[in-house]
């Protein structure tokens, strides 16, 4: 019955919806823009790099986007957070879906203890996602809509070389979890989706860690509409690609010090020379 009774995604639900899409200038954030325009949806996108979004909004136009606009800037800034949301009020009146995508450049290296880094990457990937959702809020209640929080298997549990990167995405998992009881105890209608993503075969990424990994990632395509439906359907959590995710996250609690073997055995670490 569960099984039968869930709904299916269709395109058209995206049809003539107001989405932010942050980070959007390459990667898993260009593809779920594409994807959106493709059905109807109206784009606002963002990231630092003025060039880039304006050739992925010209894409966007070209795909059959209801419409399509950037801004851009750094997300260290808290202003830009507030000003994205309220360019989308401006722009359209309101907002039915925010997807929370960016990230600040990290390293893929043993922690070299730069607590600097740390506190601007927590900035970044993890501050203005909260900045971004308390501006949006009101006009998501509004309109019955959604937070899509983009997260990794890094930030549910103990992955080496990432520990600046993974401190910033278990953040998220804490917010994000404690805000969506909230909201449902008060009957607020918005969703938040935190989408664990495992490698995915991004420029960055395969720049960062091809060297470790002995799998190429899965497709950022297929993956950004995984994300989207999962939005879309109102999901909990997304886990993609499912089997490679859901697996470990299953053994994590039960036990630990396999899954952190396991992990390391995985990795090619003789590869990571300290820097
Ligand atoms: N690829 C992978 O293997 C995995 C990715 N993820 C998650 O997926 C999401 C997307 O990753 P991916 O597509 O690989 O990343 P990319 O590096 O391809 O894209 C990152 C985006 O963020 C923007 N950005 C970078 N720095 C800033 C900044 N300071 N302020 C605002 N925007 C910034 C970039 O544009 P610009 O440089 O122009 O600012 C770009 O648009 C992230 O949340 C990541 O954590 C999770 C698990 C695995
Ligand atoms: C059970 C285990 C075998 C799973 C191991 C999976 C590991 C190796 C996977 C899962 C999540 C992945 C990282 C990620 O989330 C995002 C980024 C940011 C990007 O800019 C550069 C690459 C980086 C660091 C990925 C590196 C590889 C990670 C740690």
């Amino acid at each position: 019955f569960c099984f039968y009774s869930k709904e299916d995604f269709k395109p058209e639900m995206m049809k003539g919806k107001r989405v932010i899409v942050t980070g959007a200038s390459t990667g898993i954030g260009e593809q779920m823009a594409y994807h959106l325009a493709r059905m109807g949806a109206h784009v606002l996108i963002t990231a630092r790099t003025e060039a880039k979004l304006q050739k992925v909004v010209t894409w966007c136009l070209e795909l059959g986007a209801a419409s399509a606009h950037y801004m851009y800037g750094s997300m260290e800034d808290m202003a830009l957070a507030e000003d994205v949301v309220k360019e989308a009020k401006r722009l359209w009146g309101g907002l039915d879906m925010l997807i929370l995508n960016h990230i600040g450049y990290t390293y893929f290296n043993y922690f070299d203890g730069d607590v600097e880094h740390l506190r601007k990457l927590l900035e970044i990937n993890f501050l203005s996602y909260v900045a971004m959702t308390v501006s949006a809020l009101p006009v998501l209640k509004e309109s019955g809509g959604s937070i899509l929080v983009v997260s990794s298997t890094a930030g549910k549990v103990g992955i080496p070389f990432v520990a600046p990167y993974s401190a910033t995405k278990f953040a998220l998992d804490g917010f994000f979890s404690s805000l969506r009881q909230e909201l449902i105890i008060e009957n607020i209608n918005v969703s938040i989706t935190l989408c664990i993503l495992g490698h995915i075969a991004t420029e960055t990424a395969e720049k960062t860690v091809s060297h470790v990994m002995q799998k190429p990632g899965a497709p950022k395509e297929e993956c950004a509409l995984e994300i989207i439906k999962s939005g879309a359907l109102r999901k909990r959590e997304l886990y993609y690609p499912y089997a490679a995710v859901r697996i470990p996250l299953l053994i994590r609690d039960w036990a630990p010090e396999f899954l952190d073997s396991f992990t390391r055995n995985r990795l090619n670490v003789e590869n990571v020379k300290r820097s």
